[in-house]
């Protein structure tokens, strides 16, 4: 019987596009007067976050830029991520899909993200692309994802007090808080590093790809069923 294909998940803000180097591009060019976070000083996924705690009305400033038209269809590429994509394309027995996550504010990021790949990458890869703002659901051997840790990004259900009974609602809450739809993902999370990860230690068996220098084929074959 021949072995099940390798399926590959690929991030792609973070991963294959360069989000953050283009929001602090575009934030210093909109507004030069306002103090602003410097790629070595990133902390933590959300960059809004990080704004609200430099100053609460930043937050919103710096949301307005990628949430701007135009804004995720002119990201540059990470180095080196095109040509990985199309040799892991090429790979045999294996399935590589890019898996990225929309912005709730969606009008212009979905579209944009196709564009992007089409632009970037071809119509062969638009066609394997997967949004969802939940990747635990999504089966699959590996992701690669900048993100250190991957839950559900959208609505969940929550218990909260009513009347002093509890009852299940479907809530929509920030980002951070929400936990994947799956607790136990099919995929090993190979965290990429990005400006805001670098200095996340990963507890052991965690792994991480430096960039796409780094050997991600070793990762990709480590996979295989023997
Ligand atoms: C606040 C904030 C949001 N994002 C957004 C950008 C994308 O829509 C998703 C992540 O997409 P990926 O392809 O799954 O990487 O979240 C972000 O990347 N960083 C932020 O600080
Ligand atoms: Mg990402």
């Amino acid at each position: 019987i021949a072995a099940a294909p390798l399926r590959v998940l690929v991030d792609m803000d973070g991963v294959l596009a360069d989000f953050e180097g283009a929001l602090l591009r575009a934030f210093a060019c909109r507004f030069p007067g306002e103090p602003r976070v410097e790629l070595a000083q990133r902390r933590g996924f959300s960059v809004r976050e990080q704004y609200h705690g430099l100053r609460r009305d930043l937050a919103e400033k710096v949301a307005s830029i990628y949430e701007s038209p135009g804004f995720f269809l002119g990201l540059d590429t990470i180095p080196g991520a095109i040509e990985a994509m199309r040799e892991m394309m090429l790979m045999p027995d294996t399935q590589v899909f890019i898996c990225t996550s929309p912005l709730r504010k969606y009008e212009h990021c979905v579209l944009e993200k196709y564009k992007w790949v089409e632009k970037h990458l071809g119509p062969e890869f638009v066609e394997r692309i997967i949004l969802t703002r939940d990747k635990t659901v999504v089966s699959a051997d590996l992701l690669f994802d900048d993100k250190d840790s991957i839950r559900g990004l959208g609505s969940f259900g929550i218990a909260f007090r009513e009347s002093g009974r509890e009852r299940a609602a479907n809530c929509s809450f920030p980002l951070l808080l929400s936990p994947g739809a799956e607790p136990n993902p099919s995929w090993e999370h190979i965290l990429f590093t990005c400006c805001h990860n670098k200095h996340i230690e990963l507890e052991p068996p965690r792994r991480r790809l430096l960039s796409w220098a780094d050997d991600w084929r070793a990762i990709v074959e480590s996979k295989r069923r023997k």
